[in-house]
C-alpha cells in the first residue's frame, strides 16, 4: 500500500540536486517520479523510495509555475493532493495546488526538519558541515581524478590524463609507444569523468584477449566495477538491453563487432565515453571499412567522448590511420590530401614553436612564426609576445597561448598523443641474441628446390594453400601443410632445431634461461601448439600456451601460471595475437621463435616485456636458419630499420615501402642486399625528418613537462592531506566503522554491529578490508586498498551526507560567562543550489559552496568572530527530549533568525556567481575562439557545432545565474549560564 498519488510533490533523498519532482506514475511496485527542473525522470521502487515529501506550513513562502509568489497560512487536501491557502504579494487571498509549485522550487529540509524538531546529533551536524568544506575543496582541486588511483605518479601519463579529462567531450587517440601506460592513461581520464561527473556511463571495448586484464586494472588500480559483457551474459537479459546493465561496461570486440543485433543494442544505449584498446586493428580504406571500423564509426557519430588506444597507430597503413583521426574530429580531419600536404609543412612549425622560446628577442624568431601563422588571434598574441615592453607575465601567456594554437592547428595536435621511449627516458636496453642453427633437411629440401626451379614456389603455394612470403617465413607451417609428402610423417617439432636449441637454453644455468621466465612468441597458433608439446615431450615441461582459439578463462589461466613467481611455470608460448597488450614485463627473456611479417608487430612483441616496470635489461633471442628466408628477414629488420633495439614509429611506412620488394628477394642474397641498403636509407631519412617535424610535434605536445608537474604537486598535496585522516576518523565513527591500526601505515577496517548499511567493500558480519593512505605500500601491496579523498567508501560516506538530510539539523548548549542564560544563536549552512540538464556539467563551474551564518538572539551577524571549528569545540550536547521542548518554545523567534540569515546569506551569492560566470566563460570562450578559428581554416567545420557550443554556453550562463541558496544545515545554540556547571 503507497501514500503516493499522481500530481504529488516529492524530492529526492539521495539526489537533492534533481529539484522538485512530480509524481507520474504509481503502480504496485513502483513510483516513477519526473524532476521537471533538470528533466529527469526516475522509477523507485515503491516499498522504499528515498523520497521525502514536501509540505510547506504556515509562513513559508512558495512559488508557482507562472512565477507568483504567496505566503502560506494554511492547507488543505483535496483527492491525496495539498492545495496552499495564503497570500500572494498583493496580498490577495489565494490558493496554489502543489502541482502547480514551480519545479525550481526551493525547499528547506533542514529548516522543515527543525521547526518540526526533529534534530540530529552534535557530531553529525559537525561532520556534515566538514563534509561539504572538503568536498567543496577536492571538487575544485586540479588533482581531482587523478590523485585516488593506485599508481605510480608517472608525468607524461598525468599530463596526458589531465589534458584529455579536462576537456568537455575529449575525443583523443592515445598512441604512446608500447608499454608506456596507456590503459593507465585510459582509465586515469574515466576516472577523472566520472568523479567530476562529466561522465557517467561507458563503453570499453577491448581485443577478447585483454578484457580480464582490463577488469583487473579497472578494480585494482582505480577502484573501479565494470560488468563485463559477452553473448550468454547478454542471453540471460532476455529481451531486454544487455548493455543497460551496468553504469562501465566493458566487452570484447570479437564478439561485438561480429554482432550486428548487439551493435544496435549497444548503439541504443546513452554513452558518455566509448574506449576502444588495440585500435589498430580498425583497419579502412576508400572500398571497404572492417566490421571493427563500421560499428565503431557508428558509436563514434554518437557517443561525445572517444578514447582510441594504439600503440602502433599506423599498422594497417596511413588510410586507416587517417581514417580514425577522422572518428575523432571529422571538421580537423577532412581530407587525406589536404593531412599529407599539412605533413610537409611540420619542420617549420615545429621550429617556430621552438622560436617562441626565444621571443622576444631576434626578428628573426618572430618571422619564423609569422611565417606559420595568419589567423588575427595569433597576430595579436605574436604582437605582444614580440613586444619587449610588455611584462614577463604577458610575455608567458602569449606564449602558451601560440603554442597551443600551433599544436592545434598544425600536426594532429589536440587529438594524438605520443609518448616514445626516447623521450620519457629511463628504459631498459634491449639486446640482441641471434642463434643461428642448421636448417633440418625436411626443410632444407623445399629450399634448395625453390633455388633450382623458379616455378616451385607457385606450386608450393598451391600445394600448401599458404600466403607468400609466409610459406617461405614459416617453415614448419610449410611442412605441416605438405600432408601429401611421404617423408612427411614426422611431427615438425621432432626434428626441427629451435626446439632443441630452446630446450637446451631452458636447462642451461650458465648464461642460458635456467632460472628464469621465457615468454616465446611464435607467429601461429599451429607453430605455438607443437611448440609447447615439443617442449613437454622432449623436456618434461608443461609450458602453457596463449592463443586467440582459446577461452578468456583458458587464457588468463594460463597468463596467471606464467606469472606466478613460486609456483608459476617457466615458459609461456605465445601465438602472435594471443599476446597483444598484455603485460608480462616481470619476464626478461624474449624468445621469437620466428620472426612476424610486420615491423609493428615487432614492436608489439618486444613491448609485452619492455614495459613500465621491466627492470632488467630485455634479452631478445631469435633463432633462425642460417641462409633461409627467415635470415634474411631478420637482416632485413636488424640492419635496415634497427628493429630491435628502440621503437621508431616507421614500422608501417617502411613496410609499405619495401614490403613487396622484401618478399620478392626472400629467395635472393643479391637483392636482398639492394633492399636492405634502400630500406636503409629511407629509414635514415624518415626517422630525420620526422625527428625535426612530426615526432617534434608530438613530442611537444605529448608531455608538457611544467603541466605534469604541477599535476604532480597537486596530486602529492593530496597525498599528504592530513584532514583526510581526520575526517575519515571522524566518518567511521559515525557511520559505525571500527579501524584498527595494524602497523606499518596499514589499518583494517571492519563494520560494528551499528553500522550503516551500504558501504562499499564493508558488510555487517564479514570481516572488511585492509587499507593505506600511503601510495608506496598501496603499490607494493595487492592486497591492501589505497585510502584517499577519492575512495569509493570516502565517496560513498561524502555522498550521503551531502545527497540525505544525515546532520542538517542539531542543538548544542554553550556555557559561556559573559553570555547569559537561555539566549539563543542559530548556526546556518547554506549551500549553492543549481538545478540544470546533467548534460551542462555545472559542477565543473560550480561545486556546491558553503556560505555559513552565526547570528545571535538579537539578529546580529558574529560569523566572522566565532569560527566555525571554535564554536564547534566549545558546545555540549544534549537530549533531544530536551532539545525539542528549546525548539518549540523558541519557534516564533527561531523562524525569525532563519528567515534573517538567509538574508545575510544572500549578500554572498553576487560573488559566487560571478566567479563561477568567470570560470565558465574563460574555458568556453577559448573553446569557441579555437573552433571558430577552425572553421576558417577548414571549411568542413560545421555551423551547427558552433551553434552547440553557443547554445551550451548560453545554457550554463542562465544556470549559473539562476543560483539560489539553499538552507543545508541548521544548529542552535542555547546559553546555559555558568552557575548550571
Ligand atoms: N603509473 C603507473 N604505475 C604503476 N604501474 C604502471 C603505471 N603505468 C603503467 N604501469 C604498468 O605498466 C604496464 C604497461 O602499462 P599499460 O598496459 O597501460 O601500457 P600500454 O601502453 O597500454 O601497452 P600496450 O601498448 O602493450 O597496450 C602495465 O602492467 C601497467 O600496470
Amino acid at each position: 500500500m503507497s501514500d503516493y498519488s499522481p500530481g504529488q510533490r516529492w524530492i529526492s533523498d539521495g539526489e537533492a540536486e534533481l529539484g522538485l519532482g512530480t509524481i507520474l506514475n504509481v503502480d504496485a511496485r513502483s513510483v516513477t517520479v519526473l524532476f521537471g527542473a533538470s528533466q529527469e525522470t526516475r522509477t523507485y521502487s515503491s516499498r522504499n523510495a528515498p523520497l521525502t515529501r514536501v509540505a510547506f506550513g504556515g509562513g513559508d513562502r512558495i512559488q508557482s509555475t507562472e512565477g507568483w509568489q504567496m505566503t502560506v497560512d494554511d492547507s488543505k487536501e483535496v483527492g491525496g493532493l495539498i492545495v496552499y491557502i495564503g497570500e500572494d504579494d498583493a496580498g490577495e487571498l489565494c490558493e496554489l495546488p502543489e502541482a502547480r509549485l514551480a519545479d525550481t522550487m526551493q525547499f528547506d529540509q533542514a529548516r522543515d526538519r527543525l521547526l518540526t524538531g526533529q534534530v540530529d546529533r552534535n557530531d553529525w551536524f559537525d561532520l556534515r558541515f566538514r563534509t561539504l568544506h572538503h568536498f567543496h575543496r577536492i571538487e575544485q582541486n586540479p588533482a581531482l581524478g587523478l590523485a585516488g588511483p593506485r599508481i605510480d605518479l608517472i608525468p607524461h601519463q598525468l599530463y596526458i590524463a589531465d589534458e584529455v579529462a579536462r576537456r568537455h567531450a575529449p575525443r583523443v587517440l592515445l598512441a604512446d609507444e608500447v608499454g608506456l601506460g596507456k590503459t593507465i592513461e585510459a582509465g586515469l581520464i574515466l576516472h577523472r569523468l566520472l568523479l567530476t561527473g562529466r561522465a557517467e556511463r561507458a563503453l570499453i571495448l577491448v581485443p577478447a584477449s585483454l578484457t580480464h586484464q582490463w577488469l583487473v586494472e579497472l578494480l585494482r588500480r582505480f577502484a573501479l566495477e565494470v560488468t563485463l559483457l559477452d553473448e550468454q551474459q547478454s542471453q540471460a537479459h532476455g529481451d531486454a538491453n544487455p548493455f543497460e546493465a551496468g553504469q562501465l561496461v566493458l566487452a570484447s570486440q570479437d564478439w561485438l563487432f561480429a554482432n550486428p543485433h548487439r551493435q544496435q543494442q549497444a548503439l541504443a544505449c546513452d554513452w558518455d565515453l566509448l574506449i576502444v584498446d588495440e585500435a589498430h586493428h580498425l583497419d579502412w580504406s576508400p572500398e571497404q571499412s572492417g566490421p571493427g571500423y563500421a560499428c565503431v564509426g557508428r558509436l563514434a557519430a554518437q557517443v561525445p567522448g572517444i578514447l582510441l588506444l594504439t600503440a602502433t597507430p599506423e599498422q594497417m597503413g596511413l588510410e586507416s590511420h587517417f581514417a580514425r583521426l577522422r572518428l575523432l574530429d571529422p571538421d580537423r580531419y577532412h581530407s587525406l590530401e589536404a593531412f599529407r600536404e599539412e605533413e610537409q609543412h611540420y619542420v617549420e612549425v615545429a621550429e617556430a614553436i621552438d622560436a617562441l622560446e626565444r621571443l622576444p628577442g631576434e626578428d628573426a624568431d618572430r618571422s619564423r612564426v609569422a611565417a606559420v601563422i595568419a589567423e588575427p588571434d595569433s597576430l595579436a598574441l605574436l604582437d605582444t609576445l614580440a613586444d619587449p615592453e610588455r611584462g614577463d607575465d604577458q610575455h608567458a601567456a602569449a606564449r602558451d597561448q601560440l603554442r597551443d594554437q600551433l599544436l592545434d592547428r598544425h600536426g594532429t595536435g589536440r587529438v594524438m598523443f605520443r609518448n616514445s621511449r626516447r623521450h620519457v627516458g629511463g628504459f631498459p636496453e634491449r639486446r640482441l641474441h641471434i642463434a643461428e642453427l642448421e636448417a633440418p633437411s625436411s626443410y632444407r629440401r623445399v629450399l634448395r628446390r625453390l633455388a633450382r626451379d623458379e616455378d616451385y614456389l607457385d606450386e608450393l603455394l598451391i600445394e600448401t594453400g599458404l600466403d607468400h612470403p609466409e610459406v617461405l617465413i614459416y617453415p614448419d607451417a610449410m611442412y605441416r601443410a605438405l600432408t601429401d609428402d611421404p617423408l612427411n610423417t614426422e611431427p615438425w617439432w621432432q626434428f626441427d632445431p629451435r626446439v632443441t636449441w630452446l630446450l637446451e637454453r631452458l636447462a642451461d644455468d650458465e648464461g642460458g634461461f635456467a632460472d628464469d621466465k621465457v615468454l616465446v612468441i611464435a607467429h601461429d597458433r599451429e607453430t605455438a601448439l607443437g611448440l609447447a608439446e615439443g617442449l613437454r615431450v622432449l623436456g618434461g615441461y608443461q609450458a602453457p600456451v596463449f592463443h586467440e582459439g582459446l577461452s578468456l578463462v583458458e587464457r588468463d589461466r594460463a597468463a596467471a601460471a606464467f606469472a606466478d613467481q613460486e609456483e608459476g611455470c617457466q615458459v609461456l608460448v605465445c601465438s602472435e595475437i594471443g599476446s597483444e597488450g598484455r603485460n608480462f614485463q616481470f619476464c626478461r627473456h624474449l624468445v621469437m621463435f620466428d620472426l612476424p611479417l610486420h615491423p609493428d608487430q615487432l614492436e608489439q612483441r618486444i613491448g609485452r616485456l619492455d614495459r613500465i616496470g621491466q627492470r632488467y635489461a630485455i634479452e631478445l633471442h631469435v633463432p633462425v636458419f642460417a641462409g633461409s628466408p627467415g635470415e634474411k628477414l631478420l637482416r632485413w629488420y636488424h640492419q635496415g630499420m634497427d628493429a630491435f633495439s628502440a621503437p621508431h614509429g616507421l614500422g608501417s611506412e617502411i613496410h609499405a615501402a619495401f614490403g613487396d620488394a622484401l618478399a620478392d628477394s626472400l629467395l635472393d642474397d643479391e637483392s636482398l642486399e639492394e633492399v636492405i641498403t634502400e630500406t636503409r636509407a629511407l629509414f635514415e631519412a624518415r626517422l630525420a625528418e620526422r625527428d625535426a617535424g612530426r615526432n617534434r610535434l608530438l613530442e611537444l605536445n605529448a608531455c608538457r613537462h611544467e603541466r605534469a608537474d604541477a599535476v604532480i604537486e597537486a596530486i602529492r598535496e593530496l597525498d599528504a592531506d592530513k584532514a583526510l585522516t581526520r575526517y575519515l576518523d571522524q566518518a567511521l565513527d559515525i557511520f559505525g566503522v571500527d579501524s584498527q591500526e595494524l602497523g606499518g601505515d596499514i589499518l583494517h577496517l571492519q563494520p560494528s554491529p551499528q553500522m550503516l548499511d551500504g558501504l562499499p567493500g564493508l558488510v555487517k558480519g564479514e570481516e572488511g578490508f585492509s587499507a593505506t593512505f600511503s601510495r608506496a605500500r598501496a603499490l607494493a601491496r595487492d592486497d591492501v586498498q589505497r585510502l584517499s579523498w577519492e575512495h569509493p567508501l570516502l565517496r560513498e560516506m561524502m555522498g550521503r551526507i551531502l545527497d540525505g538530510p544525515m546532520g542538517n539539523t542539531a542543538l548544542a548548549l554553550l556555557r559561556h560567562p559573559a553570555i547569559p542564560a537561555g539566549r539563543l544563536m542559530v548556526e546556518l549552512v547554506f549551500r549553492t543550489h543549481c538545478p540544470a540538464p546533467k548534460r551542462l556539467h555545472l559542477n565543473r563551474f560550480l561545486p556546491p559552496t558553503a556560505v555559513r551564518v552565526l547570528l545571535d538572539e538579537s539578529g546580529a551577524n558574529l560569523t566572522d568572530k566565532i569560527s566555525f571549528t571554535g564554536l564547534s569545540r566549545a558546545v555540549q550536547k544534549v537530549k533531544k527530549a530536551v532539545a525539542r521542548d528549546l525548539i518549540k518554545s523558541r519557534h516564533d523567534r527561531l523562524r525569525e533568525l532563519l528567515d534573517g540569515a538567509e538574508t545575510e546569506a544572500e549578500r554572498e551569492l553576487p560573488s559566487i556567481v560571478e566567479a563561477a560566470q568567470v570560470r565558465m566563460r574563460a574555458e568556453l570562450d577559448a573553446e569557441l575562439s579555437r573552433l571558430e578559428a577552425l572553421s576558417r581554416l577548414n571549411p568542413a567545420v560545421r555551423a551547427d557545432e558552433l551553434e552547440a557550443l553557443r547554445a551550451e554556453r548560453a545554457a550554463l550562463d542562465e544556470a549559473i545565474e539562476g543560483t539560489r541558496l539553499r538552507l543545508d544545515a541548521v544548529r542552535v545554540i542555547v546559553t546555559v549560564g555558568d552557575e548550571t556547571r
